[in-house]
């Protein structure tokens, strides 16, 4: 059967248009060599597409960067960072005082020359008041006491007094005094409300001048700059009277002023939190584009705020302030202990300096906070002997120097840190990035500030306190249990509760109680042939014995006067008729005592007691205020006492 005869047999064989046999050579052949290619419009078309694709891309790239840019540009031309002269508004006393109420700031800074801002906790006061007391520091308050800054820290249930300690003597500081009063009214002459903030102006000294496009993007960017360890720079005002560059105020100085004051206590918590702040807004400020690096670093440029946060400052456009005369100096003099050496030794160095010559100043800055002093204290020279010196290339190069006591208290490590960071090739000195690293080898990663390491210390010791006190609460009921046990050994217990809630007793009248009297025979004769101190033994023995056995009857022991013992039952607590047979057993048992008691200093001599026992009516009371004492009167006491005094030895007289 051929293919045409299945087609007829099966119209659906094939299943192809028209139930036709597939052909016998594939259309274009079984290599495809009838069907050539052709570069027909279609692949033209997609090939076309792409381009169109690619350039509509790129356009719209373009497009989008040059909005950008545009937007750039007006943010640019919008100068944020200008400030006009009526922004800058002086500082009143009420806002320096309302500045000073949470600050110990303005005070170290403006007010009080002398004050030294060092903390120490000398006084805890603690009140807690809640269990899982979290401490929330609420008010900040500062008084000044003479020359000392007194700050309380109230925190929710511990009230903690820190007390900065000020200079020893004034007479020895009244030289610093006088130097520092100057710079303090400097700075206050400087200080100004800007925006709402406190601030610090540094005049332009240029009178007109125009600000090229590079330093707009400079200033745009120290506008935008946003960093903890990096002072806020509010602006710049070109205009009127208040030409000038506004940075914002810290309150605790700066790192120069506050190493300088050699009676602020700074331990290496503070040294280490001072450092990495520094290193932490270096690293931020070599990241910027503009600025890049800052060209004067130096202690005087690192500012503490109020939480003892440490800031860079004065960073930027700083050559608008020096003064024209000296323009072509980038630098003031005293600056130059801070400048690399490759700096010292170029004749016009870069104003914005080098990423190496920041390193270097912090290595000096380091020198500062390891010796407590200012730059090259310990050297000894004159100023210009030591510029010279750094700026020759001596080997090994001038540097300042440590003394012993600087190097034991401090790590070792941080000592070759710092003389990396002002080796004299610059190549050698690390980055910051680096010294962070290195830093965290040197101290642990100190992540928190100073403050908030003071807060962390303050909760744990405010739960630790929370212990302390159910602890010490504990021991005190346990005392006062001990003081009660006493006073009711000598009051009555209820008595003695009235008493110690400062209630009056007054006294009371008893219809019937049972009174007991004894006394030793031929006492008189045993004293005379007995020391004084052997007497006091015998009585002690003897009531000893007595004590216990009352201890088993309802019976209160009134006192003893002499060799006599007094004994009441009935009061202060009623006890109906039952005082009669409590005397009466206590009595039989003391007979008994008595019998088997020895002498310790007498064992042959047989001691004789006679008892004599009365119930009637009574009155008792609290008779005195400094030695209270229970006292019994009436005539049952006295006809016990007669009917004792006319017994005989070992006899019980009673009625
Ligand atoms: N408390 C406080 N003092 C400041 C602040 N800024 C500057 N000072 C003080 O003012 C003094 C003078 O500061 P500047 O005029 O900036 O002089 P400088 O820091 O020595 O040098 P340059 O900044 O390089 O010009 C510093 O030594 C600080 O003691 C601040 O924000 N707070
Ligand atoms: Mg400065």
């Amino acid at each position: 059967m051929n293919f045409q005869t299945v087609s007829w047999f099966y119209p659906n064989f094939w299943k192809t248009p028209g139930n036709k046999p597939p052909p016998s050579i594939p259309v274009c052949g079984f290599y495809n060599e009838k069907c050539p290619v052709e570069t027909d419009g279609s692949i033209i078309k997609v090939i076309g597409g792409a381009v169109g694709g690619t350039i509509f891309l790129i356009g719209a790239i373009i497009a989008s960067v040059l909005l950008r840019r545009k937007q750039n540009e007006e943010q640019l031309m919008l100068m944020q960072w200008k400030l006009k002269s009526d922004e800058i508004t002086p500082i009143d006393t009420k806002q320096l005082r309302a500045f000073s109420s949470n600050s110990v700031s303005i005070v170290s800074t403006a007010a009080v020359a002398d004050v030294d801002v060092s903390v120490s906790v000398v006084a805890v006061g603690v009140s807690v008041v809640a269990v899982g007391v979290s401490v929330m520091v609420v008010t900040v308050g500062v008084s000044v006491v003479a020359v000392g800054v007194r700050v309380s820290v109230v925190a929710v249930g511990v009230s903690i007094s820190v007390v900065a300690v000020t200079a020893a003597s004034l007479e020895d500081t009244q030289a610093a005094e006088h130097s520092l009063r100057q710079k303090h009214e400097a700075l206050l002459s400087r200080l100004y409300m800007c925006r709402g903030r406190m601030a610090v102006l540094k005049r332009l000294t240029r009178e007109q001048f125009h600000v090229p496009r590079e330093e707009l993007l400079l200033l745009k960017e120290l506008k935008d700059m946003s960093h903890d360890n990096v002072n806020l720079f509010i602006g710049m005002c070109m205009e009127g009277d208040n030409r000038s560059i506004v940075m914002e105020y810290c309150n605790k100085g700066s790192l120069y002023d506050i190493l300088e004051h050699e009676d602020t206590k700074l331990d290496w918590n503070f040294r280490s939190s001072f450092i990495f702040d520094l290193v932490k807004g270096m690293e931020y400020l070599h990241t910027t584009q503009f600025l890049s690096s800052h060209g004067r670093l130096k202690s005087t440029n690192c500012v503490i705020d109020s939480r003892w946060v440490l800031k860079i400052t004065d960073y930027g456009p700083h050559y608008y302030t020096i003064p024209l005369d000296t323009a072509e100096a980038y630098m003031d003099k005293k600056s130059l202990l801070w400048a690399a050496p490759e700096l010292l030794r170029t004749p016009t160095p870069p104003y914005q300096g080098t990423h190496k010559a920041d390193v270097y100043s912090f290595g000096i800055i380091l020198s500062e906070i390891i010796i407590r002093a200012a730059p090259y204290d310990h050297n000894n020279k004159e100023f210009d002997e030591i510029v010279q010196r750094v700026e020759l290339r001596e080997t090994p190069p001038y540097r300042p120097v440590l003394n012993d006591a600087d190097r034991t208290q401090c790590p070792e490590s941080l000592v070759r840190l710092m003389h990396q960071c002002w080796s004299e090739e610059p190549e050698r000195r690390p980055s910051f990035f680096a010294i962070r690293r290195e830093l965290r080898n040197v101290f642990g990663d100190k992540s928190t500030n100073i403050m908030d390491n003071v807060l962390k210390m303050m909760e744990t010791h405010a739960n630790n306190l929370e212990s302390t006190v159910n602890e010490r609460t504990k021991m005190l009921i346990e005392e006062k249990k001990k003081t009660d046990v006493l006073l009711y050994r000598l009051l009555p217990a209820t008595i003695a509760d009235a008493l110690k809630f400062g209630r009056d007793v007054p006294p009371e009248t008893y219809e019937q109680v049972t009174i007991f009297f004894s006394d030793i025979v031929g006492f008189t004769n045993i004293c005379s042939q007995s020391t004084a101190l052997q007497v006091v033994d015998l009585l002690n023995d003897l009531y000893s014995t007595f004590d216990a056995i009352i201890k088993s009857h309802d019976a209160y022991k009134v006192e003893t006067i002499g060799d006599s013992y007094l004994v009441a039952s009935g009061l202060p607590k009623r006890n109906g008729s039952r005082h009669v047979a409590e005397i009466a057993d206590m009595s039989l048992g003391m007979m008994v005592e008595v019998k088997t008691f020895r002498i310790r200093h007498m064992p042959r001599t047989q001691m004789k007691m006679r008892i004599g026992i009365h119930t009637g009516p009574c009155a008792a009371g609290v008779v005195g205020s400094a030695m209270p004492r229970y006292c019994l009167f009436g005539d049952t006491v006295n006809t016990a006492s007669r009917m004792e005094s006319n017994g005989e030895g070992m006899r019980m007289h009673e009625t």
